[in-house]
């Protein structure tokens, strides 16, 4: 089997998005005095897809959300020349390939988002080619059906947050993540309204429901420090990306401090910046994205880590590229789901970019034994939604 041709294309959404509102979500841009829409750069409303096609007629998908343009351009000017002849099956030569040729400038951020795509694309062809879920190649079914927790709850008013709080619970959810919406620069009134969030939300779901708290890089370590003690009363599963994630030293200061977990990930990227997290006891919870890592031959080596240092691997976002790694390893315990299908953030973009992401049961998600690959097609049924380049 030979890799024949390499396709990328970039998904740019021009349907509906949900108004941006002040206070959406903590995120890093919120440090700067003219923060202006601070969430604006890290709304991702475009996706690139990349088709990977062998000479025996298989075609694997794979995808990367972080700067897509750019992206696109990595895969079809370096990462293309590097795997077109070769057999998908020598994914490991493949990663070595694109990893080493394009380290002066890949090994981290977009280079790396654009080597995942390719990677899961390999991984997608393998299981086509061999007829199993890619989950089958990796260590098998390792649960009945994979809980999942409802990822959304951005800053809104508490009301509405309650709410929506108690529609997870009614869809049998019994786990959920909620999003503070202030940081340092808002001082002891964001302070404020940061733990009355947290109350209203632990108000609805009661103290026997895991709740999750995404500062999304928005805090500082001295901030952290302060509300820390503040949030143990709420006993959060945890606390999740609290500063930049260049600030390893801050994040390993901070998980030692409190009972409350302090998780990351989703933007770090191979085996080797895992190690760190790991080795340094940054984070309890570790949360990369497939799609961002080094795809699926990274995320399993990571997976492999994170069992030795017993830290368990929740990745971030609920979707497939994430689900097979999820289901073949008992270190990753569950999966996160993204309950709400409005364009806000950008993530909602892959359920209208593909199809065959499993819904959730009453809290569950599950993969088809029987589905070869990651079970996953090119939708086209919201193709006029989307710009699209070739
Ligand atoms: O953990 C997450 O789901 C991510 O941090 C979100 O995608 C990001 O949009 C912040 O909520
Ligand atoms: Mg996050």
């Amino acid at each position: 089997m030979k890799i024949t041709k390499v396709r990328a294309r970039t998904f740019e959404w021009k349907g509906h998005t949900v108004p941006p509102q002040p206070h959406f979500c903590s995120n890093a841009m919120d440090q700067l005095w003219d923060r202006g829409d601070s969430m604006g750069t890290f709304r991702f409303h475009g996706w690139t897809v990349v088709e990977v096609e062998t000479d025996d007629g298989h075609v694997g998908i794979g995808n990367v959300a972080l700067a897509p343009r750019i992206a696109k351009a990595i895969v079809d000017q370096y990462l293309a020349p590097l795997v077109i002849g070769h057999d998908p099956f020598d994914y490991e030569y493949l990663w070595q390939r694109m990893y080493r040729s394009t380290h002066a400038w890949g090994r981290k951020g977009v280079g790396m988002a654009a080597i995942s795509a390719i990677d899961i694309a390999l991984w997608d062809l393998m299981g086509k080619a061999t007829g199993r879920p890619v989950f089958k190649l990796l260590g098998g079914r390792t649960k009945e059906k994979i809980p999942c927790y409802a990822s959304k709850l951005y800053r809104t008013d508490l009301k509405e947050m309650q709410e929506e709080a108690q529609r997870y619970l009614d869809q049998g959810f019994s786990a959920m993540k909620m999003r503070f919406g202030y940081g340092p620069k808002d001082g002891p009134e964001g302070m404020r309204k940061n733990l009355d969030s947290v109350a209203a939300v632990r108000e609805v779901i009661g103290d026997d429901i895991d709740l999750m708290l995404e500062c999304y890089m928005g805090w500082n370590l001295e901030y952290t420090k302060r509300m820390l003690p503040k949030l143990e009363k709420f006993e959060p599963r945890w606390l999740e990306e609290p500063v930049i994630a260049d600030d390893i030293d801050g994040y390993a200061e901070l998980n030692q401090l409190t009972s409350i977990p302090i998780s990351g990930g989703e933007h770090e990227f191979t085996s080797y910046g895992f190690k760190q997290l790991l080795y340094r006891k940054a984070v309890s919870v570790i949360q990369y994205d497939t799609n961002r890592v080094g795809g699926i031959t990274a995320a399993h080596k990571i997976n492999a880590l994170a069992e030795a240092y017993s830290v368990p691997v929740i990745p971030h976002a609920g979707q497939m590229h994430n689900y097979h790694l999820t289901m073949s390893t008992l270190a990753s315990p569950m999966s996160e789901f993204f309950p709400v299908h409005d364009v806000e953030v950008g993530n909602e973009l892959f359920y209208y970019i593909f199809e065959g992401d499993p819904e959730p049961d009453n809290g569950f998600i599950d993969l088809d034994d029987d589905k070869p690959g990651l079970g996953l097609s090119i939708s086209d049924k919201y193709l006029d939604q989307f710009n699209i380049i070739e």
